[in-house]
């Protein structure tokens, strides 16, 4: 499996952001109507993410009949969804939201419906606003990785970036008056 991501040399150094979710602990979903982890998503994948150690997201989701691609496997853009939103999360073990400017995805070997994929997101780096980070999705060997995605995250501040957009989400009134807030 060959990879062209380049993350650079100069990466600024990283701390642990002190609110940021424990190892083990289960982390904030960062907005109930997401695709990807939103509980009240009506169709969404409803990824439950955990805090690993040092700067590491995992997540686990089966991979329903729906989610069929080709005869039997999942849909490449499921897969890729699934690790946008567990890569997404890395940026918040170390400061505020980020948003997906980059993500590349290595598919490696057919994964078939009704298995549970397992995702490791880690950090590899932080440059500026510039998040890079892994992801690899295995089912049953952690050695043997059916998909590795690759991604860059720019952090925001979240109130600005979706101030325009709010009035277009699902989410209930009182949480966009909370969102709305200065
Ligand atoms: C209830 C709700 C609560 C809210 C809670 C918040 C939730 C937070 C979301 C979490 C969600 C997680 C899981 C889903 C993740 C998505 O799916 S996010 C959705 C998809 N992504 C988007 O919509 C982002 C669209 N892009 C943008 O809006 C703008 O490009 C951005 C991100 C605001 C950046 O624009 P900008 O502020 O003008 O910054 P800009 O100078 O262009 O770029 C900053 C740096 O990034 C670099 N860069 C930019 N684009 C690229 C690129 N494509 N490749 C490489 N480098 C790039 C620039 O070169 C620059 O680098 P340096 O100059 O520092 O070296």
């Amino acid at each position: 499996m060959k990879s062209s991501f380049v993350v650079p040399t100069d990466l600024d150094p990283v701390q642990r952001h002190p609110k940021a979710a424990k190892a083990g602990e289960r982390m904030r979903m960062h907005n109930p109507m997401c695709f990807g982890c939103g509980e009240e998503s009506p169709n969404g994948l409803r990824l439950e993410m955990f805090a690993g150690e040092e700067f590491t997201v995992d997540a686990a989701m089966r991979v329903q009949t729906q989610f069929e691609g080709g005869p039997g496997v999942i849909h490449g853009g499921v897969l890729s969804t699934a690790f946008d939103d567990v890569m997404g999360m890395v940026p918040l073990l170390v400061g505020p939201s980020a948003v997906t400017v980059h993500l590349e995805v290595d598919y490696i070997k057919p994964i078939p419906v009704e298995t549970t994929l397992q995702f490791r997101a880690s950090l590899l780096g932080r440059q500026r606003r510039k998040i890079y980070t892994e992801g690899i999705a295995h089912y049953g060997d952690p050695t043997q990785p059916v998909a590795v995605a690759h991604g860059i995250f720019v952090t925001i501040n979240a109130r600005e970036h979706f101030a325009d957009h709010l009035e277009n989400s699902q989410l209930s009134d009182e949480y966009k008056r909370r969102l709305s807030r200065p």
